[in-house]
């Protein structure tokens, strides 16, 4: 799924994992695992790719994806946080939409591999630079627990002497095989569209994936459960800590807008993103953390 990357190795740290650079020199992590293969990016501590043995892979990658170091990576599971899309704030301001974490270099802090699988660790902590765009201290992990299928989460800690509050999201794109024949169930009764001036409506039982979708559900009971019956298989999606789930696809005019997503690039994927959407976020006393996670199977 990213050999269209040509990746060449710059270290092999030992049988499971190595140091990949692309042409302009962008690194990856490469994981590998008698369960899966993975890759990550520092950039945004990024999974840009996951793929279990004997399967499709889970996660999509835009095959135009841009690695510049300057926006976000079309496709993975980008890490949107402090805040989610464009609020009053980072409009009047003029910051970017979805936050800085998925544009921020982070730290490796942990890897740690067994017979079951990897779970590795990556830290972002306030600095200069960061305080400069949202004025808080904290510290975001994003724990990732990888085996034949993928948990990720993302612990925020107020590490400051002042409250703050925090949206985000992650803003998973699963890879799909074909949009036509992929439906969508266990989404909560209601939600939002953001496409039609956020009214409020009743969802369906069944979401079909036949036009621009930009869906704000409340959060659901169970598992939300994508149907992918190109490739015969079923892929569950449960969250914890999210206020809701956004459910995104760009559609063929998305898709045309985008530098970085290929034409048809919207008819194999289907983003469902566990997310803190509604104002004014999740608060978070100092000292305290919350943790949003997504379980992909
Ligand atoms: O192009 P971006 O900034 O990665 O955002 C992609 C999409 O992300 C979704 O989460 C939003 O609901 C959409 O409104 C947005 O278009």
């Amino acid at each position: 799924m990213i050999s269209h990357l040509k990746l060449k190795t710059i270290r092999t740290l030992n049988e499971h994992i190595s140091i990949e650079i692309d042409q302009n020199g962008f690194e990856f992590i490469i994981l590998k695992h008698k369960k899966f293969d993975a890759a990550f990016s520092l950039y945004g501590a990024h999974l840009v790719h996951f793929q279990a043995k004997n399967a499709a892979p889970l996660i999509y990658l835009s095959k135009t994806a841009i690695y510049d170091s300057k926006k976000a990576i079309r496709g993975g599971v980008p890490i949107c946080w402090p805040w989610f899309g464009n609020t009053e704030k980072s409009k009047q301001n003029g910051l970017a939409s979805h936050g800085f974490a998925r544009t921020s270099e982070w730290t490796l802090s942990t890897i740690n591999i067994t017979d079951l699988g990897i779970d590795i660790e990556f830290l972002l902590e306030a600095s200069q630079q960061t305080k400069a765009i949202w004025p808080h201290d904290f510290n975001l992990t994003l724990k990732a627990s990888l085996t034949d299928h993928i948990e990720l989460t993302l612990v925020t800690e107020n590490t400051g002497d002042t409250p703050f509050n925090y949206s985000g999201a992650l803003h998973t794109y699963l890879h799909i095989a074909d949009h036509r024949q992929c439906t969508v169930t266990g989404l909560a009764a209601n939600y939002t569209d953001s496409l039609q001036n956020n009214q409020a409506k009743k969802s369906q039982q069944v979401l079909n994936i036949d036009r621009p979708i930009d869906s704000i559900y409340e959060k659901s009971d169970g598992a939300i459960v994508v149907n992918d019956d190109a490739y015969k298989r079923t892929i569950a999606v449960s969250n914890e800590g999210n206020d809701s789930v956004v459910v995104w696809n760009p559609w063929i005019e998305g898709a045309k807008a985008f530098a970085d997503m290929p034409d048809d690039g919207y008819q194999t994927m289907l983003c469902i993103e566990s997310a803190i959407t509604a104002d004014p976020g999740y608060s978070l006393k100092p000292g305290d953390s919350h943790a949003l996670k997504t379980i992909i199977k």
